[in-house]
């Protein structure tokens, strides 16, 4: 499955991770990298140049969330955007709806692999408990016929066709009435990949469309093709009304990124890859899937559970701090996190309001030090400590502080500063201003 990609990518994040710094340098290279890799797998260049513009720029500007290294930062910023050109969001494969069948036509140019890929479909939904039925359409290739009676044979699907007729419309029509009748839930009409011209093949893929009303038009093309795929699918798409696509021959493909990629171009999803002859060769696709596969981190799984979890926990926060509800443990996690985007004094320029806040200087600068204090003295807390800070009384402080290694003032300075961020909020609140509590330490 697109070796050379894969070997390609994962060259740019071994080189990436391997450096002791990411500099100007590393990100440079590592775009460069990227884009190379990914032009030999045939993706469009207007696509690679979008692509390594976001890249650049999110290494340059964004700064990783907290608890996130600048090496993960690039890799999950190049996992989201590889994402993105192949195709963003997984798509469901179409179902029978509503107890109505679902009425399926493959089309594509002869070579696609459009009859093996109309029983590796069939395949797909009888793994899943539905009823599919395969309908030959194609009238146009000798051996058509014979080979989808075969394969239906091998996967004991019902089958329609007919070798002496010569009309395909009338084929696809009788075909996907008598499947129906037969109890089939999910028609499948193969289409024929060639005529004496591509205007006549246009013409009867737009009368069998007529006639059969699929749910779904899929487009088969072939991956060796690459970027070609694009014109195909175009070709097609204003004749029928292309819904989705199916890749086949991902195995003997170098070129596979240009097919995956069409999707980004052309709007039509693809919905299910190929890799091989076999009719168990056939999977539903997944660009988030992919792009892990792609990328080849066994971690690359966590790296993005990370970045999730990261999300929740920052929206949770979110939402308790503008209820000013948030414990002593939100209060000094928040402080960490902002510590970690850069000095405090820059920071609280950037808050709404933070350039009126008259704050003591050395108040400020000695903010990063107050931080990993206080963040010891909760460690020292019991767990009902820091869910009800108000029973620390006298001798809580004194072991609290002891077993921080701090001053009992400290820990004082952490409750008084977290009681004031409460209230601030909660003015917040009433003001209808969303922001941070202001640091009156
Ligand atoms: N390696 C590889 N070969 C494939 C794949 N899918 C199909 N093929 C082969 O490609 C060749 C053409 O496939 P067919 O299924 O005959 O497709 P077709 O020529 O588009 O069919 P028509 O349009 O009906 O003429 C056959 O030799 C298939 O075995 C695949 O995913 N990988």
């Amino acid at each position: 499955m697109l070796e050379s990609l894969r070997e390609g990518l994962r060259g740019a994040v071994d080189k990436l991770l391997g450096r002791s710094l990411v500099d100007e340098k590393a990100i440079r290279d590592f775009v460069r990298d990227v884009q190379r890799a990914l032009l030999q797998a045939d993706v469009n260049v207007k696509l690679v140049l979008e692509l390594s513009k976001r890249l650049e720029d999110a290494l340059r500007n964004e700064r990783p969330p907290p608890g996130i290294s600048m090496k993960e930062h690039a890799i999950y910023v190049l996992y989201n955007e590889i994402v993105k050109i192949l195709g963003g969001e997984d798509v469901k494969p179409p179902t029978p709806q509503g107890g109505r069948p679902l009425r399926i036509m493959l089309v594509g140019l002869q070579g696609s692999g459009k009859t093996t890929t109309a029983a590796k479909l069939a395949l797909y939904y009888r793994d899943r408990k539905f009823r599919p039925g395969l309908v030959a359409a194609d009238t146009y290739r000798p051996g058509a016929y014979d080979q989808l009676r075969q394969l239906a044979e091998r996967i004991g699907v019902p089958f329609y066709g007919d070798p002496r007729e010569r009309d395909a419309i009338k084929l696809a029509r009788d075909g996907s009435e008598r499947l129906v009748a037969e109890g089939a839930d999910v028609i499948i009409v193969d289409t024929a990949g060639r005529h004496k011209n591509e205007a006549e093949l246009m013409e009867e893929m737009r009368e069998i469309e007529r006639v059969v009303s699929p749910d779904m038009t899929f487009l088969v093309v072939d991956a060796t093709i690459g970027q070609q795929a694009e014109r195909q699918a175009r070709a097609f798409a204003e004749t029928t009304k292309v819904g989705g696509l199916i890749v086949t021959k991902l195995d003997s493909s170098a070129k596979g990124g240009g097919a995956l990629t069409t999707a980004a171009v052309t709007g039509a999803k693809v919905y299910f890859t190929a890799s091989g002859e076999a009719l168990e060769d056939f999977e539903e696709y997944s660009p988030k899937r992919f792009a892990e596969r792609l990328l080849g981190m066994g971690d690359l799984e966590t790296l993005v559970e990370k970045f999730r979890r990261l999300g929740e926990e920052d929206e949770e926060r979110a939402e308790r701090l503008s209820r000013g509800k948030f414990t002593l443990v939100d209060f000094v996690e928040q402080l960490e996190s902002l510590g970690k985007m850069g000095p405090f004094s820059k920071l609280l320029e950037m808050l709404p309001g933070g350039s009126q806040m008259k704050l003591p200087k050395d108040a400020v600068d000695g903010m990063e030090d107050k931080v990993i204090k206080w963040r010891a003295a909760i460690n020292s807390m019991t767990p009902r400590e820091r869910e009800n800070p108000e029973i620390i009384n006298g001798q809580r402080m004194r072991r609290i502080a002891r077993g921080a290694g701090l001053e009992e003032r400290d820990v004082r300075e952490l409750l008084k500063s977290y009681e004031q961020a409460k209230k601030l909020a909660k003015a917040f609140r009433k003001s209808r201003l969303r922001g941070l509590p202001k640091l009156d330490a």
